[in-house]
């Protein structure tokens, strides 16, 4: 993986970071690297996940879902960190939706809302008996979870399936669902110990659908390890930190969103995966950078005139593999458009990235440029580590505490009081809510 960070420095944008700047900040990038060490040593509560790599039993995770090899599709049910690494992915690698069947793979279908609507339209859509489901939840307590597969079951009963043997749990070494996958004999895997939902892909959470596709699960750790082993104690020598510290350097400086645009389809789940990273993580103590997501070139006809022209208060990230599968375009002798034959639809999203690049910086807007060599499994994995990383780093730099996400805990416990899920001082605040309504 490669990160460009010429587009950032004060020279070239504002809010840019000045050379001079970077090389202070660099010495706080040593600092937090030692820090990030030693977290790894001692197999610290979320800095364990930058271990992941090395600690994923990929084997392990292949003879689980072995008998659901012969699945047709496959259905996760999860939320947030249970559910965003699997769907990026199985996209990544070619396998979500109606892509798979283009891909050749069993497709991912992702149940991640309890919007009624949603839920019905994919259990219409799947065959049951031929679905594997993955019902993923790190505490096996998170009510649309828990509620969306109480729903799937009882759809597989109807329709005469056995769903214990459709299924497999993803879960942590306590909860209900631990409870039921014990009581059942159901195949399960483990939440691994001391990592967040949201750092968790590359594990049992976001390898059992890519597994079950016939997708390259050990090259996603390799690409992990690789990433691993390039940490670094300076920005200068580690792709993942020079994000993770320009990112940070530039959010100080008044760049407070993160505008993640992938040059790819492929990738577009990667950009909800890293909304997720950067806004539990970071968004604490009245800081944070908030994470907007487009689609490049998609989003050229849209986003680009605000983040163009509005105001100074964006990076943009821009994310594409150098190498892709590509087309030509046909000769054609339409009047003003025959410079377009003959090259490929490849060539023009390049040209598109670079031209975009170019105008944000002939505005004077930041930008960072990230290119993997292609969207295989090793470089997927490279990918999330490493945005993993500069996440880490970012928290150290801003001193947060990456790992947790109490604001979000307070809306769960809040809608758990209100459902009767037992008493919540959080529900309360429901009724105090001030109405000024307008009809
Ligand atoms: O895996 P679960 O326990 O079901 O949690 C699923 C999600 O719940 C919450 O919203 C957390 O903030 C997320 O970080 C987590 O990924």
């Amino acid at each position: 993986m490669q990160v460009d960070i010429g587009n950032a420095l004060a020279a070239e944008a504002d809010p840019g970071i000045s050379r001079d700047a970077l090389a202070r900040l660099d010495e706080d990038v040593a600092r937090a690297h030692d820090r990030i060490a030693t977290g790894r040593a001692g197999e610290e509560f979320g800095y364990a996940a930058l271990n992941l790599p090395e600690r994923t039993d990929a084997a392990e995770i292949e003879a689980t879902v072995e008998p659901l090899s012969d699945a047709e599709a496959i259905l996760t049910v999860g939320i947030g960190g249970s559910a965003l690494g699997a769907a990026t992915i199985s996209e990544a690698l070619g396998g979500l939706d109606t892509e798979g069947k283009a891909a050749d793979a069993a497709p991912l279908y992702v149940l991640d809302n309890v919007d009624p609507a949603h839920v019905r339209e994919i259990l219409t859509e799947v065959p049951l008996d031929r679905t594997a489901v993955n019902v993923v939840s790190r505490s096996g307590t998170t009510a649309e979870t828990l509620s969306n597969f109480l729903v799937v079951r009882e759809a597989m009963e109807a329709a005469g399936v056995d769903w214990t043997e459709r299924t497999v749990v993803t879960t942590g070494e306590a909860g209900p669902l631990r409870e039921l996958a014990d009581r059942h004999d159901m195949p399960a895997l483990d939440v691994p110990t001391g990592v967040p939902g949201r750092f968790s892909a590359l594990s049992a959470v976001g390898l059992v659908p890519a597994a079950i596709q016939g997708h390259d699960i050990e090259g996603l750790l390799a690409g992990g390890q690789r990433a691993a082993e390039s940490l670094a104690p300076s920005l200068f020598d580690c792709p993942a930190y020079a994000y993770g510290a320009v990112s940070y350097g530039v959010a100080q400086r008044g760049a407070d969103i993160n505008a993640v645009v992938p040059y790819a389809e492929r990738l577009e789940f990667f950009a909800e995966w890293f909304a997720q990273l950067w806004a539990e993580s970071l968004g604490k103590d009245g800081l944070g950078q908030t994470p907007a997501r487009a689609l490049g070139a998609t989003d050229q006809h849209s986003q680009l005139q605000l983040y163009r022209a509005g105001p100074r208060d964006k990076l943009v990230t821009m994310v594409r593999p150098r190498e892709r599968a590509d087309r030509t375009i046909p000769e054609t002798d339409i009047e003003g458009l025959s410079y377009l034959g003959g090259s490929t639809l490849g060539d023009l999203l390049d040209a598109e990235f670079e031209a975009t690049e170019a105008s944000l910086a002939a505005a004077d807007r930041p930008s960072v440029r990230v290119e993997i060599d292609r969207l295989d499994a090793e470089c997927v994995g490279e990918l999330l580590y490493a945005m993993e990383a500069a996440c880490v780093l970012y928290g150290e730099l801003a001193n947060v505490s990456t790992f947790d996400q109490p604001a979000v805990e307070w809306g769960k416990r809040a809608a758990r009081g209100l459902l009767g899920g037992g008493e919540f001082e959080e529900a309360a605040a429901v009724a105090d809510k001030t109405e000024l309504v307008v009809e």
